[in-house]
């Protein structure tokens, strides 16, 4: 099914967006950032990140050998060396290549300046503070206002380089405010005010770059908003019609998670001997799982099935586990503190989770695991140590190869304290 890896130039957050929601959908997806907060802004979601401004030689040595199946240009709309780079090498490498674009939205009353300079000679003409929201690289243009110490604000990220490259400039600490967005329409009135500032300036950034909080923020203010526009009218493609794309190619099944940041479930290590189990269904799965919940001491194994494994049925035999010979009724799960579902009917399983969360009992769905309390981990149970993984909850074979392994190294430390 793979049909090759997925390389996001992914700087922006459609970027981060993007590449949270192939990692979610098992897509072997690789992030490339220009700088270091670019990778910070993208490591908590996993998954490769090349870390780097990439010229067009690197970027085509990169994509040598054949082993990307897309490249989605996610860099931020005024990146147009960035863009013509990924571009050229992606044609030179034959690699199909996407560009996405966030749309720009028309502010009203705003003065538009066609670059850098010629929002400065707009500037120059006029009086009162200014608070430039367009990053540490083009402050230097502005220094070319007389009194741009006294006049200008600089918004910047809070990275060392940005704070010196302003102090380099001679910008006073107060008027240096490193602050990290996403910033509200309150919050930009509030340093407009707090600074007297006529004016925020500002690049086309579109919605996810906060412009409308900016124009609204101005508003709020009464300051004049000074949009630098787009280097060129880009033509690219929106964020969902890129993953439309991407959906297509990987043939991504239609419920696929996009949900922008995967969130890892706690593992908790819970007593087991004041609780009872209950587990709906009795075939492959379910006897797995009784297996596992076996190796600990619980008050009451129970499985409902009108059919069960022969293993199970030994267990019963044994006294080990509670059989109810029937299908799951609603009462099944009223002695229960923790529930499994595991038939082969998902509308069951999800009828059995419904009836335990409805009595606030946690509950696993072995057929759904967006409607799991917890997942059920592999197990690697050393002698005085006890190992449960999960993963994401996309690559089930993957997390029983690394599980073998842990409790590889679990016979290992046994046998070394022996
Ligand atoms: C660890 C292990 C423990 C265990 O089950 O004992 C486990 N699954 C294992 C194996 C396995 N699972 C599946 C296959 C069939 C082939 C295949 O897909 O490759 C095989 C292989 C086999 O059976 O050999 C299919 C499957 N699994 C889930 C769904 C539903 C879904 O994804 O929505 C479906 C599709 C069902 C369908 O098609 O209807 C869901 C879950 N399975 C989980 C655990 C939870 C967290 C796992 C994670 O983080 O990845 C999670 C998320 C929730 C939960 O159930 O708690 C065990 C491996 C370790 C070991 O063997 O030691
Ligand atoms: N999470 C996982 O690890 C994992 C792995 C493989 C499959 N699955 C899922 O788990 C399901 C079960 O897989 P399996 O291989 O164990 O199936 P299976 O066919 O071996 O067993 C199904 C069991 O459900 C019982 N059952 C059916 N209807 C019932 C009802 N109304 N009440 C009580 N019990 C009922 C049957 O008697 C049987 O014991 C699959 O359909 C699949 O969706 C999950």
């Amino acid at each position: 099914m793979a049909p090759g890896k997925l390389l996001l130039f992914a700087g922006t957050s459609e970027g981060r967006e993007l590449f949270a929601r192939a990692l979610n959908c098992g897509i072997d997806a690789e992030a490339a950032v220009a700088t270091d907060y670019g990778r910070s802004q993208l490591q908590e979601l996993g998954g490769k990140i090349h870390t780097g401004r990439l010229d067009e030689g690197q970027i085509a040595a990169m994509l040598a050998g054949g082993t990307y199946r897309l490249v989605v240009d996610a860099t931020h709309p005024y990146a147009d060396r960035a863009t013509a780079n990924i571009a050229a090498a992606c044609a030179v490498r034959r690699v199909p290549y996407l560009r996405l674009v966030r749309p720009e939205q028309p502010g009203e009353e705003v003065i538009n300046c066609t670059d850098m300079a010629a929002a400065v000679d707009y500037l120059r003409d006029t009086d009162g503070g200014i608070l430039c929201t367009v990053g540490s690289k083009q402050l230097e243009q502005l220094c070319q206002l007389p009194d741009y110490r006294k006049r200008v604000y600089a918004r910047i990220l809070p990275l060392e380089e940005n704070l010196s490259a302003c102090r380099a400039l001679g910008f006073a600490g107060a008027h240096i405010l490193c602050m990290q967005g996403p910033f509200s329409a309150e919050l930009n009135a509030a340093l407009l005010r707090q600074y007297s500032c006529r004016y925020l300036l500002t690049k086309s950034s579109g919605a996810a770059g906060g412009f409308a909080q900016k124009l609204q923020g101005a508003k709020m203010a009464g300051a004049q908003v000074v949009v630098i526009d787009r280097p060129t009218s880009e033509q690219g493609l929106s964020l969902a019609e890129v993953w439309r794309r991407i959906a297509a190619i990987w043939q991504l099944p239609e419920e696929c998670e996009v949900s922008a940041v995967w969130r890892r479930y706690f593992p908790l290590f819970v007593q087991t001997a004041n609780k009872r189990v209950l587990v709906v269904g009795g075939g492959q799965v379910a006897t797995r799982r009784v297996q596992s919940l076996l190796h600990f001491d619980w008050q009451q194994v129970t499985v409902v099935a009108p059919q069960v494994s022969k293993h199970l049925r030994d267990l019963a035999g044994q006294g080990a586990i509670c059989w109810r010979k029937r299908c799951f009724a609603e009462p099944d799960v009223r002695q229960s503190d923790v529930v499994l579902a595991a038939t082969d009917s998902s509308e069951v399983n999800r009828w059995v989770v419904n009836c335990a969360q409805d009595r606030g009992i946690f509950a696993n769905n072995a057929s759904d695991r967006h409607q799991c309390d917890f997942y059920f981990p592999a197990l690697a149970l050393g002698e005085t140590q006890t190992a449960a993984l999960v993963g994401r909850g996309g690559d089930h074979r993957q997390v029983a190869r690394t599980a073998a392994k842990i409790r590889e190294v679990l016979r290992h430390e046994d046998n070394g304290s022996e």
